[in-house]
C-alpha cells in the first residue's frame, strides 16, 4: 500500500518502521519539520491511505483536508471529537473513509470492552464507588486522556449513577472522576477501579511501548481502503 503519514514525531517515526517492514510504501510525510509538503500534495490515485497523529490543535483540520482529497484517513490524534460529527459530516458528504480511534492498541480495545461489562454488573450489584485514572508521559498536551474518555463514556453508559466525568477529584456522588497524571516517559497507563467499604476491584492496562498503537494504526490502514463511512476499532475487531 502506498501510505500518506501525517505527523512525523513520536507516533510518525515507529509506523514508518513497521510499515516499511510491512512492505508499505510511504508516498509522503507531513510535518511542519518538513516543510514543503502538504496533504492537497496528495490524492487518492497516489496514496490509499493517510495516518494521522499529530496534536489536538491540527487533527480536525487534516481530517478534512484528506477527506476533500479523497483521501481514506485513519487518525489517532486525541483532543479533537468536539469536531468529530463535522467530519463525520463531511464524510457523508464525500462518500469518504474516516478511522478513528483513542487508543489502536488491540489490549486497550479488549479493556474497553471488558470495561463496559465490569460497568453494569458492578451497578447492577450496587455498594461500589467508581473512578477512573491515567498516567502519561511529560509531552502530552491534552487531558485527560483520549482512552480515559473513552472509558469513562462505557461506565457512564452502563453505571448511571454516574452522569458525567469531572478531570478532578470529586466528592458529588453522580460525578465520576478521571484522573491525570503526567510521569517522565510513561507510555500510557490507564486504571479503573471500583472500591466499596471492604474492599476494592481494579482493571488496569499498561502499555509498554507504542508497538500495540502502531500495529493496530497499520491494522485500520489496510483494512479501510474501498470502505465507505466511519469506522472504529469495534468493527476491526469484531468486538
Ligand atoms: N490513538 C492512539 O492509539 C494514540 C494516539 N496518540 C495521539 O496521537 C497524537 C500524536 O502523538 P505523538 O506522535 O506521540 O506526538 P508527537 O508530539 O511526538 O508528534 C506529533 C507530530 O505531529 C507534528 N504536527 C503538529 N501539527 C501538525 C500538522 N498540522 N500537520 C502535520 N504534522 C503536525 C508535530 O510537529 P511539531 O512538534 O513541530 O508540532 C510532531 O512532529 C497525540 O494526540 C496523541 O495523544 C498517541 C499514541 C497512540
Ligand atoms: O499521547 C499519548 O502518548 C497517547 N495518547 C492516547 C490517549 O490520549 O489516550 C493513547 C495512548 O494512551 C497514548
Amino acid at each position: 500500500m502506498k501510505l500518506l503519514l501525517i505527523g512525523y514525531g513520536k507516533m510518525g517515526k515507529a509506523i514508518e518502521v513497521q510499515a516499511v517492514a510491512r512492505g508499505h510504501q510511504i508516498a509522503g510525510i507531513v510535518d511542519p519539520a518538513r516543510p514543503g509538503v502538504s496533504i492537497t500534495d496528495f490524492d487518492s490515485t497516489a496514496v490509499d491511505a493517510a495516518i494521522e497523529f499529530t496534536h489536538p490543535d491540527s487533527a480536525f483540520n487534516n481530517v478534512m483536508t484528506c477527506l476533500r482529497q479523497g483521501i481514506p484517513v485513519v487518525c489517532g490524534s486525541t483532543g479533537w471529537l468536539h469536531h468529530f460529527s463535522e467530519a463525520q459530516a463531511l464524510v457523508q458528504q464525500t462518500g469518504g473513509a474516516l478511522f478513528y480511534a483513542s487508543n489502536y492498541s488491540v489490549g486497550v480495545n479488549l479493556f474497553f470492552h471488558f470495561n463496559e461489562y465490569i460497568a453494569a454488573k458492578m451497578h447492577q450489584f450496587g455498594g461500589y464507588d467508581v473512578q477512573v485514572k491515567e498516567i502519561h508521559h511529560t509531552q502530552k498536551v491534552d487531558q485527560p486522556s483520549g482512552t480515559a474518555l473513552t472509558a469513562a463514556e462505557g461506565i457512564l453508559k452502563h453505571f448511571p449513577t454516574k452522569t458525567t466525568w469531572r478531570n478532578e477529584p470529586t466528592e458529588a456522588p453522580q460525578e465520576l472522576a478521571v484522573l491525570s497524571e503526567r510521569i517522565g516517559q510513561v507510555v500510557g497507563t490507564h486504571i479503573v477501579t471500583y472500591t466499596s467499604n471492604v474492599d476494592a476491584i481494579e482493571l488496569k492496562h499498561e502499555a509498554h511501548s507504542r508497538e500495540g498503537f502502531v500495529q493496530g494504526a497499520l491494522l485500520a490502514a489496510e483494512w479501510l481502503p474501498g470502505r465507505q463511512g466511519v469506522f472504529g476499532m469495534k468493527e476491526l475487531l469484531g468486538l
